[in-house]
């Protein structure tokens, strides 16, 4: 798919802005901090209009429980998440319900053969949302319903009447998109919306996100398991690891010159999208180590059981630190993985060099 550039500029204030948010979905066990068993801890992200943003990581590593926090389908142990300037997390009784009945953040589902009713018709799946939040006219209720699904690329008459289970799996996420967009959302988060698809109907899908962050000035949130499905579409990126936000930045300079460890691993993992540099996964990885297994149980750092470049400091878990204006990292070496470990001191905020030159040996 083509590759695009970003339209939103970092000058504009976020549409979301979450801080320092953890999720834990069992009470954290006597005695144990609460990244023991977090399914998130510590993230943070921010969204503009217009921009697309992936987020990736392993299975388990807290992506989806992101977006439900966002969604409030779950709740937050700690941080918050601001929408529009608004403190979601501040909402209570009516405030609460309205937000939510407006649809102006939508999540759409991993699954969409699960997620989608199978007993209605996609006249009815893709009204609901708009009968929750009332207040239209029958004949303005059915022609919001056509113009999301023309807007998806679906011709109404051909799939209204249809159920889930008649309709291909890309008909049937760009069914659930159209859902997702009746309310006319301000920010859409879409979990791994292209993984149950083959490659024709991912670059669709794809191309399809970028047309509506475009036509729609959305803000876009989309889950990934691999960088390879972000690479052509998104601005930035936001990598995860064991519930951790372990780098971000723009899309570009991380493929290009990945400053966590874990990153790089998976950049060396998809060498399609990354031309610039020669890295290989055993460059960053190790086998699994059971001492340092230790530290990250202790409360060291999340990859440091894996990482070929983890020292002493990493006994602590690092911060996230800013890499420059758009980048940070949290890794006490991000980008500079041939000089010393400082023992207790984390790393200056410092532009990673390029990959190139960090290349181990
Ligand atoms: N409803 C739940 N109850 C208990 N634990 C949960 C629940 N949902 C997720 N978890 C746990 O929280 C952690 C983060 O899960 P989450 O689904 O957010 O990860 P993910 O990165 O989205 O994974 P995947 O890519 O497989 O969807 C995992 O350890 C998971 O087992």
């Amino acid at each position: 798919m083509s590759v695009t550039t970003s339209p939103a500029t970092t000058d504009t204030a976020p549409l979301l802005r979450i801080t320092d948010l953890a999720v834990s979905y069992a009470a954290p066990r006597r005695g144990t901090h609460l990244g023991t068993g977090a399914a998130l801890d510590g993230a943070e992200l921010e969204v503009r209009r217009g921009e697309i943003v992936g987020i990736v990581g392993e299975t388990g590593s807290g992506k989806t429980t992101l977006a439900r926090a966002t969604v409030g389908l779950v709740s937050p142990a700690r941080g918050t998440i601001e929408f529009d300037g608004t403190d979601l997390g501040s909402l209570r009784g009516r405030a609460l319900r309205d937000f939510r009945r407006r649809g102006r953040v939508q999540l759409v589902f991993q699954d969409s053969l699960r997620s989608l009713d199978p007993d209605l018709d996609v006249a009815a799946l893709v009204a609901e949302p708009l009968d929750i939040a009332g207040g239209l006219s029958a004949a303005d209720r059915s022609q919001r319903v056509d113009e999301a699904l023309q807007e998806v690329g679906l011709e109404p008459g051909a799939v209204l009447r249809r159920r889930p289970g008649q309709l291909s799996g890309g008909q049937r996420q760009r069914v659930a998109l159209a859902r997702a967009i009746v309310t006319r959302p301000d920010l859409l988060l879409c979990d791994e919306p292209v993984s149950a698809l083959d490659v024709s109907n991912r670059n669709l899908v794809l191309n399809l996100l970028d047309r509506l962050r475009r036509d729609l000035d959305l803000a876009v949130v989309i889950i990934a398991h691999d960088l390879s499905s972000l690479a052509g579409i998104a601005d930035r990126v936001a990598v995860f690891y064991r519930s951790r936000l372990v780098e971000q930045g723009p899309i570009r300079e991380v493929l290009e010159s990945p400053a966590h460890p874990y990153t790089a691993l998976l950049t060396a993992s998809a060498p399609s999208v990354t031309r610039h540099h020669r890295l290989r996964p055993d460059d960053v990885c190790v086998p699994v180590d059971d001492e340092r297994a230790a530290w990250t149980a202790d409360g060291g750092c999340v990859f440091a059981a894996r990482c070929r470049f983890a020292h002493d400091a990493c006994r602590v878990q690092p911060d996230v630190l800013p890499l420059g204006p758009t980048r940070t990292a949290a890794c006490y070496v991000a980008g500079r993985w041939d000089q010393p470990a400082q023992p207790t001191q984390p790393t200056q905020p410092t532009q990673p060099q390029s990959t190139q030159s960090t290349q181990p040996a």
